[in-house]
């Protein structure tokens, strides 16, 4: 009986023994099984792994899908690399898009311009050429179906799923409707199908690109004859060039589309060069026709409490503990840098009404970078040393003049950048070493003062063109350094490494990699866990309530942000209303300013929840800037201002209860 070779599944959760990768986690559920991510034991190449299960994906159709994807090799199709054969079962080896799908992209936060559309419309028309020139007919052209690479400033389209890919020849034997009817050309509904039957479905993935909606929408049978009968009108906002392409791919009649992708190609080519030349595709974003709920809700700046200042605030940070809350705040001078405590009390009447009451005060011979709040107290990061001013359980240790206790933690000789761990139970400094040209990573627990553990990044070629970098604590237990690569990098590397994985993420089929960001895991004990090479500039970055993503800004991008997850690895670009300046994580989303104060609040996902305006109107003349931001009970911003000409600034205090916005706290 077939019940002997019958093996039982084994859970979900146990990794893939004796497999070549490591699993990094799932990023989508197919018809035929799940797809994850998964970087190679030795070499650190991330690879999307298209579990293909036996009952589901009987063996016939898996080898027709693998025949057709091994003879497809090009820089716009998802290409599979080899097959993994695991006790687990059969998987694609495939190229992993880390910029998730066109449909996220188009239905998500991020900014994209007519110039990057363009760009992804010519992507999949040269990648489809590819196919069609192979005989090769997609069947289920759609958003879906279109995976993303991040690139600077944009992304690289690449089509995925010949899961029901025909050979031409072979169509008019068995080409059955399977599809999605809402990008299906008319012949379809008659069994038939053309490689200009994919032109169409791309026709409806452009309209839908440009204007935000598709031409014909209802049940599969509206959908039918809608594609059948109904006219194509295409909104005048899209530019003639444009329409005229998108409406020959619309034809209802075969023999009057474009005959191949080549063709269409060509004319959209052409389309993209004639708009270029007189339109600034750069700065006109899509879709065209903006859907009439897109926009947040847009508040007047309100504060409940303003403090004058008197000096120039570099950080804030709030600390809460049963006893109460405390706000610390830093000022630097030349080589010198201060920090200040007050006690925080809520005034009885209006919760986030607060009075300060000063505590104590201590100078630190150095420039203070930054105040982390943590559960014992404040973590200060100066130049080349790590203090921190513990909490006693009453009120943070001040002695009888006012001056702050405070314990030094780690003192080194270079000047380095640090992370506190969550629990504030270690921390990790990393600091260039300039004989080895690598950057030494510590690890210390703090209690005792004295490290815990050193290693040294083993990755020289990570800091030789790093232009910056930056080390975060992922969670409890994990930890990245993040370089990012300037233009005089390299990809010939004594490790490896960046060579090794930088092959799935530049997928564009660029040959080196001038600009990108080289992110490193470790554990806190110093374990290599990995690397992933974005071939984009990210910096600035923080960690978030959510363990592994981080939020940074990317280089030459003023109105966006960059959402990045590690695990698995997903990218994405929000977009802003403001150049962001600084940014704080909260226990819901995020809290960017621009310089003059303004402030965007986004979700955990990057979505949008609002914009505060700045708090004063200044001139170019002597603007009021804003130096130092920091949230506290889940609900109140606390956010520094300065204005140079008349050194004279604010703390601003800002209940977002007190704003129409679309928070849940
Ligand atoms: N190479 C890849 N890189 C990154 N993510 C991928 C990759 N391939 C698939 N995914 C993710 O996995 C999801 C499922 O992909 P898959 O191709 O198995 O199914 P599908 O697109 O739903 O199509 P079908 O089940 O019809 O084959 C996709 O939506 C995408 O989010």
């Amino acid at each position: 009986m077939s019940n002997r070779l019958a093996r039982p599944d084994p859970p979900a959760s146990q990794p893939l023994k004796r497999s070549k990768y490591r699993l990094l986690g799932l990023v989508g559920q197919g018809q035929f099984g799940r797809v994850f991510c998964a970087s190679h034991r030795k070499t650190g190449r991330l690879v999307a792994l298209k579990e293909l299960d036996h009952q589901r994906f009987p063996t016939h159709k898996f080898l027709r899908e693998l025949r057709f994807l091994l003879s497809l090799q090009h820089a716009n199709i998802v290409t599979c690399q080899a097959l993994e054969h695991t006790r687990r079962g059969r998987y694609l080896v495939m190229d992993y898009c880390e910029g998730g799908t066109l449909r996220s992209l188009m239905e998500g936060a991020a900014p994209l311009t007519l110039a990057q559309g363009l760009k992804l419309m010519l992507d999949i028309l040269a990648g489809l050429s590819h196919a069609h020139q192979r005989s090769i007919v997609h069947c289920d052209i759609k958003p879906e179906n279109i995976l993303l690479n991040t690139q600077p400033r944009g992304w690289t389209a690449r089509i995925s799923d010949f899961g029901i890919a025909r050979l031409s020849r072979e169509l008019a034997q068995e080409a059955g409707n399977t599809g999605s009817p809402a990008y299906m050309a008319p012949e379809r509904f008659y069994g038939q199908y053309f490689l200009s039957s994919d032109l169409y479905a791309l026709g409806i993935l452009f309209f839908e690109l440009l204007l935000g909606y598709r031409p014909f929408s209802g049940s599969p049978v509206e959908l039918m004859s809608a594609h059948l009968n109904s006219p194509v009108n295409i909104s005048e906002v899209v530019p003639a060039e444009l329409s005229q392409v998108v409406l020959t791919a619309l034809q209802k009649l075969p023999a009057r589309r474009f005959q191949t992708a080549e063709e269409m190609l060509a004319a959209a080519q052409l389309a993209v060069e004639e708009l270029g030349a007189r339109l600034p595709l750069e700065s006109i974003y899509l879709p065209l026709l903006p859907s009439p709920h897109s926009s947040t809700p847009q508040c007047t700046f309100h504060s409940v409490e303003q403090e004058p200042l008197i000096a120039s605030m570099a950080s804030l940070a709030v600390i809460a503990s049963s006893a109460g809350q405390w706000l610390y705040r830093s000022t630097n001078l030349a080589c010198n840098g201060e920090i200040i405590a007050d006690q925080l009390m809520a005034s009885p009447t209006i919760p986030l009404a607060i009075r300060k009451q000063r505590v104590g005060a201590i100078a630190v011979p150095e420039r203070i970078q930054a105040l982390v709040a943590r559960p014992q107290g404040c973590f200060a990061i100066a130049s080349r040393s790590i203090y921190l001013l513990p909490l006693n359980p009453v009120i943070p240790a001040a002695s009888d003049d006012g001056r702050l206790l405070t314990r030094l933690l780690v003192q080194l000789d270079s000047e380095f950048v640090a992370t506190i761990a969550p629990q504030g139970n270690w921390l990790a400094t990393a600091a260039h070493q300039h004989e080895t040209m690598a950057t030494a990573i510590t690890i210390w627990r703090h209690q005792l003062g004295q490290p815990d553990q050193q290693f040294v990044a083993q990755a020289a070629i990570e800091h030789q063109s790093a232009s910056s970098c930056q080390i975060l604590a992922l969670d409890s237990r994990h930890l990245a350094v993040i370089s990012t690569l300037g233009d005089n990098s390299t990809e010939s590397s004594s490790t490896g490494v960046l060579s090794s994985s930088s092959k799935p993420l530049s997928g564009s089929g660029q040959s080196g990699v001038s600009t990108g960001t080289l992110i490193v895991g470790y554990t806190r004990r110093g374990q290599r866990l990995g690397s992933w090479l974005l071939p984009l500039a990210v910096d600035s970055l923080i960690s978030s309530a959510i363990p592994y993503r981080v939020l940074g800004k990317e280089a030459g991008c003023t109105d966006s942000m960059v959402l990045i997850d590690l695990k698995p690895l997903r990218v994405r670009r929000i977009r802003v209303n403001l150049e962001p300046a600084i940014f704080v994580a909260t226990a819901w989303g995020y809290v960017l300013a621009d310089r003059q104060g303004q402030l965007v609040l986004l979700d955990e996902e990057g979505q949008q929840l609002g914009q505060i305006a700045a708090p004063t109107v200044t001139s170019a003349d002597s603007p009021t800037l804003a130096t130092a931001i920091a949230t506290f009970s889940n609900f109140g911003v606390l956010l520094a201002t300065w204005q140079q000409a008349t050194q004279q600034g604010h703390i601003h205090t800002i209940d977002l209860r007190e704003f129409d916005l679309d928070l849940m706290f």
